[in-house]
């Protein structure tokens, strides 16, 4: 069966490497490319819509996909766990609706993000810094607040991570407790380090994206994923064999 994709934000970065390797699948067919001036109406034709737009457009590219009957695979930054409630609520009035929501498409950041969930429960002191290409116009990245997150959600029992001074404004954004440094730099594509702090010792986990080429195979794995799910995904995860993520309920929401 071939799945038919309309991209919305098709005029981007990362729309521009998506519809690129869209059409060179011969299972996905690129019926529609959108940009800011598209009538949403336009992904009508499409099985799955892949948002790539700003985390303000976003949530009305989920709606307004969802309420048509289409599934979506979000890319886009911005969906923190209050946002990813309201998607819940969507999709329990929407029964045989998809919504995959994919905060970092590069296989080597899901990974980074599961080692930092497990070196959580070992170190009280964590702090994330993350780098990105100057143009980027959202901080913290989506990614550095998804792993702040699953963190926070790792450490549930042992309480907040310990972050001195943190009234100071150079000493981040906390989210889930952890600070979150954000450094917009020309030169850079994406990285981000979770420094780990114990006694005697620091653990830092560094994840350097090299270039877009990194998000192809996500970015892939995620529509076919979408097409034959139901529900709400999270990450990465389950699609490469990782343990899902604990944060959101999981068995009952998704089903790939
Ligand atoms: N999950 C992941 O692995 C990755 C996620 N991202 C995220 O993806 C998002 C896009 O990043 P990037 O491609 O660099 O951003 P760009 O600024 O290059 O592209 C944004 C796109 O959104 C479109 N757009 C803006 N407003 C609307 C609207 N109202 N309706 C429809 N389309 C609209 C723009 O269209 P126009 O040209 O007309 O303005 C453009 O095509 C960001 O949130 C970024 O953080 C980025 C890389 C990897
Ligand atoms: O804007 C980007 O470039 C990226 N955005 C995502 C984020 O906010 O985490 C994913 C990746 O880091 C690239």
């Amino acid at each position: 069966m071939v799945i038919r994709v309309a991209v919305v934000g098709a005029s981007g970065r990362l729309g521009g490497v998506a519809c690129r390797i869209i059409e060179q699948q011969s299972d996905l067919e690129l019926v529609a490319r959108l940009d800011s001036r598209s009538d949403l109406d336009e992904m009508l034709g499409a099985d799955v819509v892949l948002d790539v737009t700003t985390p303000g457009v976003s949530p009305t590219v989920v709606d307004h996909a969802v309420r048509s009957g289409l599934k979506v695979v979000v890319g886009t930054s911005g969906w923190s766990e209050q946002r990813l409630r309201g998607v819940r609520t969507l999709l329990a009035a929407h029964e045989g609706s998809a919504v995959v929501v994919v905060p970092n498409f590069s296989v080597g950041s899901v990974v980074a993000t599961h080692l930092a969930t497990i070196a959580a429960r070992f170190f009280e002191s964590i702090e994330i810094v993350e780098a990105h290409h100057a143009a980027k116009v959202d901080s913290p990245s989506g990614t550095a607040v998804r792993t702040a997150e699953l963190i926070g959600h790792a450490r549930a029992e042992l309480g907040p991570v310990v972050a001195p001074h943190i009234d100071q404004r150079a000493r981040g954004q906390q989210v889930s407790s952890v600070p979150i440094h954000s450094l917009r730099l020309q030169g850079v594509v994406a990285q981000q380090d979770v420094h780990f702090g114990g006694t005697g010792e620091v653990l830092t986990l560094r994840h350097e994206t090299l270039s877009s080429a990194a998000y192809e195979q996500g970015i892939l794995l995620a529509l076919r994923a979408s097409a034959r799910s139901t529900g709400l995904i999270v990450g990465l995860d389950s699609l490469i064999g990782l343990e899902a993520p604990a944060v959101a309920p999981p068995a009952a929401e998704s089903a790939p």
